[in-house]
């Protein structure tokens, strides 16, 4: 992998320490620390509510954090202005905002930070025709967004994101919601950023379809890490973190298996 200007390999991409951050009057992040370095892909796994999504809203500004140290590429965060290297994937929402927009047009705007004045230039205009290929959407780019399926949706999200080239790709529960057949699409949407050396932060509720790509988990529980490093053993829809369960087929007092991460 090429290393892009000011980006050398395992040099931390995200470096979150000590963090903490409140939500109104609720504590949510208990001093977390977590690190990722440069092609790196890391899930970051934890029960509802134990404060994935702030802390990935943390790293992208939109909570600000109450103590601890942020820095995004080596830089320290109130310095840092390069936001057209970051990807951002929001929890559930959607492409859809009752306008009339197609989808090339919403893949499109992921551009715009790259752009000079908002004029998209050809190589602008293939990279927006990249993204669309990559999520399997070239062919509904003239379509109304607001006539897709949720799957499709956020492929369209996705492929808004991955418009812009970012070095790193933050994605909170992208799979949320989203069919056997989409997941697939997305995974193999995924597999390429990576081998092109993408550097990515991933939400997740299961690993699923993404287990084979993911170097390594972060696990959290009520606003603190309780593991860092390699993601739980393939269990299927029993890969997440805290999971306890007895099979049907098990003996009725059977111990619950447990993952053990969250215990
Ligand atoms: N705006 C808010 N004001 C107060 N508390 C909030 C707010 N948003 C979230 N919380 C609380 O903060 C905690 C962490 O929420 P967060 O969304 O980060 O968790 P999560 O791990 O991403 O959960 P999930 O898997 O359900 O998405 C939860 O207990 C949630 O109820």
């Amino acid at each position: 992998m090429e290393s892009k200007p000011g980006q050398a390999l395992d040099q931390p991409v995200i470096s979150l320490r000590g963090a903490t951050a409140s939500l109104g009057s609720r504590p949510v992040l208990r001093g977390i620390d977590l690190t990722v370095r440069s092609g790196e892909v890391v899930a970051l796994l934890g029960a509802n509510g134990s404060g994935k999504s702030t802390a990935v809203r943390a790293v992208v500004g939109q909570v600000p954090l109450s103590d601890g140290a942020l820095s995004l590429f080596g830089t320290d965060f109130k310095r840092f202005r390069d936001w057209s290297r970051i990807g951002y994937v929001p929890q559930r929402t959607t492409a859809a905002s009752g306008v009339p927009a197609t989808v090339r047009e919403v893949v499109s705007a992921g551009r715009l930070a790259r752009t000079r004045f908002g004029f998209l230039r050809k190589a602008d205009k293939a990279a927006v025709e990249r993204a669309l290929d990559l999520v399997d959407m070239g062919s509904h780019a003239d379509a109304s967004v607001n006539a897709l399926s949720g799957g499709q949706h956020q492929r369209v999200l996705i492929a808004r994101a991955l418009a812009g080239e970012p070095e790193l790709l933050i994605m909170d529960e992208p799979m949320a919601g989203v069919d056997l057949a989409n997941q697939e699409v997305l995974a193999n949407a995924l597999r390429s950023q990576v081998a092109a050396g993408t550097t990515v932060l991933l939400v997740l509720h299961e690993l699923g379809p993404l287990e084979p790509l993911i170097d390594r988990a972060v696990v959290l529980r009520d606003g603190c890490v309780t593991h860092d490093g390699p993601p739980p053993e393939a269990l299927g829809q029993h890969a997440l973190p805290g999971h306890d369960h007895v099979h049907p087929h098990s003996a009725h007092d059977a111990e619950p298996l447990r993952t053990g991460l969250l215990s």
